[in-house]
Formats: C-alpha cells, sequence, structure tokens
C-alpha cells in the first residue's frame, strides 16, 4: 500500500550564520515511510528539525536532496484533489487578523468542500473556544486552538500538526487529545503526525513514535512494540548489543529484550526515557 507519507534521502541545508558561506545540516538524508491510519508522535529537541520536516513533506520548503510524498503525490506539486485533504496547523498560527474564527471557517467553506462548520463549531466548544473574536483579539493558547480546528475542520485524511498544544492550559490538551484519540477511531484510516515536547500526553494517542535529532531520524516504531520489547538500562560502557548508547547518568543503554533478556524485569519504557538515552 501506498505510504501517507514518504519521504526519501531528504536533506536540507541552511547557511550556518548570516555573513557565512558555512552550511548546517537541517535535514540529513531522512527516509521515511507513514503507513495510512498512523498517528506518530514527532519528537525530538529544540531544533531537531522537526517544524522543517514538516514544511518540507508539504512542500512549503524545497529540499535540497532526495523527495518526499504525500498521499502518493509529490509534495513540491501536489495536486489539489490531495491538498484537499490535507490539514496542517503550523507551530506560530497562521491565521487572518482581522477575520474572526466564523469568518475563517467561512473561508475555509468557500474553497474546500467538505468543511463541517458543525463539528468544527462543536470542537471550538470542547476546547472553550470563542469563534466570534477576531483572531488578533484571541491569547495566544486560544489562536492555537483556533488554527487546530480550522486544520480539522474539512475532516482531512492526512494532518500535520506541529506543537498543537504547546500553549494550551491543560484541559483543553486533554479534550484535543482525545479528539485526536477520536480520529482513530473514525471508520477511514486517518494518518496524523503530531510534534509535541508534551510527551505524556503524546503517549496516550500515538500509534508510532519517530525520534528525531540533529536533523536525523534516530528512531520510527509502532510505540506498542517500542513498550513491549524497548528498555533503558543502566550500562557503564557501550555494548554492541545496545541499539544506542547515552553517558548521562553513569550510562544508559537502549536495548531489545529479546536480545537483552535480562531487561525484561526493567521498569517500562517511556518516551522520556526514550528521549533521554537517544539525545544525551
Ligand atoms: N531557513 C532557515 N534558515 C536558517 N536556519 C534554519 C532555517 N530553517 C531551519 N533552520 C534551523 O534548523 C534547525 C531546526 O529547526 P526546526 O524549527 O525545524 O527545529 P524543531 O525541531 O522544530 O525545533 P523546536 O522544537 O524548537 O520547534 C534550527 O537550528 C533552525 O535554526
Amino acid at each position: 500500500m501506498t505510504p501517507a507519507i514518504e519521504a526519501r534521502q531528504l536533506g536540507l541545508q541552511v547557511p550556518s550564520q548570516q555573513w557565512s558561506s558555512a552550511r548546517t545540516r537541517v535535514l540529513d538524508r531522512i527516509d521515511l515511510a507513514i503507513p495510512e491510519g498512523a498517528v506518530v508522535g514527532l519528537v525530538g529537541r529544540n531544533g531537531a528539525g522537526k517544524s522543517t520536516l514538516m514544511r518540507c513533506l508539504l512542500g512549503l520548503q524545497t529540499p535540497d536532496e532526495g523527495n518526499a510524498w504525500l498521499l502518493g503525490e509529490p509534495s513540491l506539486a501536489l495536486p489539489d484533489s490531495v491538498r484537499e485533504r490535507l490539514g496542517y496547523a503550523a507551530q506560530t498560527p497562521d491565521l487572518f487578523a482581522r477575520l474572526t474564527g466564523l469568518e475563517h471557517l467561512d473561508e475555509m467553506a468557500a474553497i474546500y468542500p467538505n468543511v463541517d462548520l458543525r463539528g468544527a463549531a462543536a470542537l471550538a466548544a470542547r476546547l472553550d473556544l470563542s469563534l466570534g473574536m477576531r483572531a488578533s483579539a484571541l491569547s495566544l493558547g486560544d489562536q492555537q486552538k483556533l488554527a487546530v480546528v480550522l486544520a480539522l475542520a474539512h475532516d482531512p485524511d492526512l494532518l500535520l500538526l506541529d506543537e498543537p498544544v504547546a500553549s494550551l492550559d491543560p484541559i483543553s490538551r486533554r479534550d484535543f487529545m482525545r479528539a485526536l484519540f477520536a480520529m482513530r477511531r473514525k471508520p477511514a484510516p486517518r494518518t496524523v503526525l503530531v510534534s509535541s515536547h508534551l510527551l505524556s500526553d503524546l503517549e496516550r494517542v500515538v500509534s508510532h513514535v519517530l525520534f528525531m535529532r540533529d536533523g536525523e531520524v534516530q528512531l520510527f516504531i509502532e510505540w506498542d512494540e517500542a513498550v513491549e520489547n524497548l528498555r533503558c538500562v543502566p550500562a557503564r560502557e557501550r555494548d554492541a548489543m545496545a541499539l544506542h548508547w547515552s553517558a548521562a547518568q553513569g550510562g544508559r543503554a537502549l536495548v531489545d529484550v529479546r536480545q537483552w533478556p535480562e531487561a525484561a524485569g526493567e521498569p517500562g519504557l517511556s518516551m522520556e526515557d526514550l528521549l533521554e538515552v537517544l539525545n544525551t
């Protein structure tokens, strides 16, 4: 089956400093195939390249190496038939300051055939967001909520959300994550790529995790499989059997219990453990 999101050898370099010819690699030959219906948590420290990856996947930024495809079509030449099936909320909400939430939805309804105004209003109400206020009058958290409501309004098959809950209060975050989780239960498979630093929130909703560091994909795995088979264990030295090793906390290794059976008794895996071992 065609992956919902695919990247092959996707690479991007940017100038290291304003007046220098040196270049920094922001995306490092990324290969990726995200199956339809996956809800993928994109995790990495600040500057890992998460937003840049999303923009390249969406064709909003042109990579200087490799290619990407969304729903089987090249990211840099997406036909309208695929654009209509995409939803995207950027890290910084991209709104029209003078328009209210309802006016944003009307604008969308004029472009997209299947905008569900009732569903959008219901989600806004669940998130305690007023759709009658101009975007410029909304708090940053409410602007983020509106961006998410808009990204979901036309019931997209593929949703890319860049830190959608960073400015949300805990109750809105919980409601939003529930809405995201409910999407997985819809009959049609729906694919979601969502970046967040709020790992305990992600743990509840994702089917897969994608860890990035310095523009590279370190790990892409089904979360249930990771929880079942991976453990972080104390290890003073790098062992050939370890998948990753970190010198932090006296040394810790990421191991697979099928190759390292004594790790089976270690405490269960959390995303925080994984991030720490993969990033220190
Ligand atoms: N157009 C650009 N020009 C210069 N540097 C850029 C450009 N685009 C991205 N970068 C750099 O690429 C790196 C990755 O940035 P990106 O925003 O993708 O990271 P991120 O993982 O989303 O970070 P965060 O968690 O802080 O949002 C950063 O060091 C950023 O400064």
